[in-house]
């Protein structure tokens, strides 16, 4: 450990090595080593060895905001090698920093803002429960991805890539081909082997895949719509590139996320049948059989505590980009030296003992208790200016379509459910958590 960071509590090395050897998922290897660890040393914020070198790991929101909202902390410049910038760009509200960010976020969050389409997410969902007829036992988890991607496609992009319909159709199918290849472990691990091992093929591809996003964007000029896309165009001051970026960018964010989002909620509503019938209740009682509005959410306090504590749970976003600063920074009670990478470990701070009681219980009640001041230490969207800008899209997606099966459906989990016990994600290179292979038995309720 360098000597300027000896003052901070250090996450034995060993158990760290041998979990990341062993395949373990981000979000297992806090709950099992890092916060244990954190909460016999009684700290915030410890030192955690990742990828070869040591970063601080903060792990309460107030100690995080003290770093995410500070004016001299930037996002840590990600290896120029990994393929995933060769397909998001460098000009987007992603990577920018500065004025140029300013510049970003402020048609991001204008577009994205005049894009919350609750009729948009009802018709897919219509779309989605037509495909699952009277129900029976599903695949709950390939549901999501396919309707979150038709979600994002339509409304950012107004484009249909029709995953609901044709899983298999062609820009899904290059998608996933795409994203495979780009998440390859040995190369996320150890970027630097792009310049050894050149993937010449997969650049073609993602290049390919590129196009298709600029091409789209061209045709979209001579179709506008109601969707983010056309809302950018307003801005005549952006490029072409700016314009492609921010729409991969937004492309990417928008997809896996909320579909890891709707497999966990969907998945504790099944595990906890009490939960499932008090929500039913209360659906029932603001929308009847109506389409969902947006007023009808203001009305729901326990759905919207159902999701937010599934969220806490099973954020989808573990850790956020490593922040570094020019200077040193004040964290909680420590020191940080200039250059040192910090990431608001978003995970461990859903699951701090400290902020929640007991975390480990799933309760949404607990956000309807009130001044407990859950709601500052509930933070799966990030903190401060770079927070998720589409935190109310997700959260519209995931009320609409729950408040839909709950008006149309049952659901249990099976007894052989993988997920028993806990709630079991895929191994994600970008530390994600989306859990996979989750099943569910849905029946019409007579
Ligand atoms: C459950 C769903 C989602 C979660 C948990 C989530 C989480 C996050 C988090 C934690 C960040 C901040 C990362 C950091 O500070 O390093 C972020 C940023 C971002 N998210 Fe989301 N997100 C979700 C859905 C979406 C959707 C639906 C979109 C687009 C339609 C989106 C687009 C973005 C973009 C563009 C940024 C970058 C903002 C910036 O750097 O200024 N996200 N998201």
């Amino acid at each position: 450990v360098p000597p300027d960071l000896r003052h901070i509590p250090k996450v034995p090395i060993w158990p760290l090595i041998w979990s990341y050897l062993s395949g373990e998922v981000e979000e297992r290897r806090i709950k099992r080593i890092i916060l244990p660890f954190a909460r016999k040393a009684d700290a915030d914020v410890v030192l955690v060895f990742v990828l070869g070198q040591w970063m601080v790991h903060v792990l309460d929101a107030k100690a995080g905001k003290q770093f995410m909202e500070h004016r001299a902390v930037r996002k840590q410049k990600q290896p120029e090698e990994m393929l995933l910038w060769r397909l998001t760009g460098r000009h987007n509200v992603f990577t920018a920093e500065g004025e140029m960010w300013k510049r970003h976020a402020k048609i991001v969050h204008e577009a994205l803002y005049r894009t919350t389409p609750i009729e948009q997410f009802a018709s897919l969902a219509r779309k989605t429960f037509a495909l699952m007829g009277n129900g029976g036992r599903i695949r709950w988890s390939d549901y999501t991805h396919r309707f979150t991607l038709d979600a994002v496609g339509t409304t950012v992009m107004g484009y249909d890539f029709e995953a609901l319909d044709k899983p298999e159709g062609p820009f899904v199918k290059q998608y996933h081909e795409v994203m495979a290849a780009i998440s390859s472990p040995p190369y996320i691990f150890l970027p630097s082997l792009e310049r050894w091992l050149p993937r010449r093929r997969v650049r073609q591809m993602v290049d390919a895949f590129v196009e298709e996003f600029r091409l789209l964007l061209e045709r979209k000029k001579q179709d506008p719509g109601n969707d983010m896309i056309t809302y950018m165009f307003e801005h005549p001051d952006m490029t072409e590139v700016e314009f492609r970026d921010n729409v991969i960018v937004t492309f990417m964010g928008g997809h896996d996320t909320t579909a890891g989002a709707l497999s966990t909620v969907v998945f504790f509503l099944g595990h906890y049948s009490d939960v499932q019938a008090r929500a039913r209740r209360e659906i029932l009682d603001v929308m009847g059989q109506e389409e969902p509005r947006m007023e009808h959410f203001a009305k729901m306090p326990y759905l919207n505590a159902i999701i937010r504590e599934s969220m806490r749970y099973n954020n989808p976003s573990n850790v956020t980009i490593p922040r570094v600063a020019d200077m040193p920074l004040q964290v909680g009670e420590y020191v940080i030296p200039p250059q040192t990478p910090i990431v608001l470990n978003m995970c461990a701070t859903l699951h701090n003992h400290t902020s929640w009681g007991d975390a480990d219980r799933f309760d949404p009640d607990r956000f309807l208790r009130s001044k407990t001041g859950d709601d500052s230490s509930w933070i799966p969207f990030g903190l401060g200016p770079r927070q998720c800008p589409a935190r109310n899209f997700s959260l519209y997606e995931q009320r609409v379509m729950v408040s839909m099966l709950l008006q149309r459906y049952r659901w249990t989990v099976p007894e052989d459910t993988i997920h028993r016990g806990y709630i079991r994600n895929a191994f994600s290179p970008f530390a994600l958590s989306l859990p996979y292979d989750v099943e569910i038995v849905f029946e019409s309720p007579p």
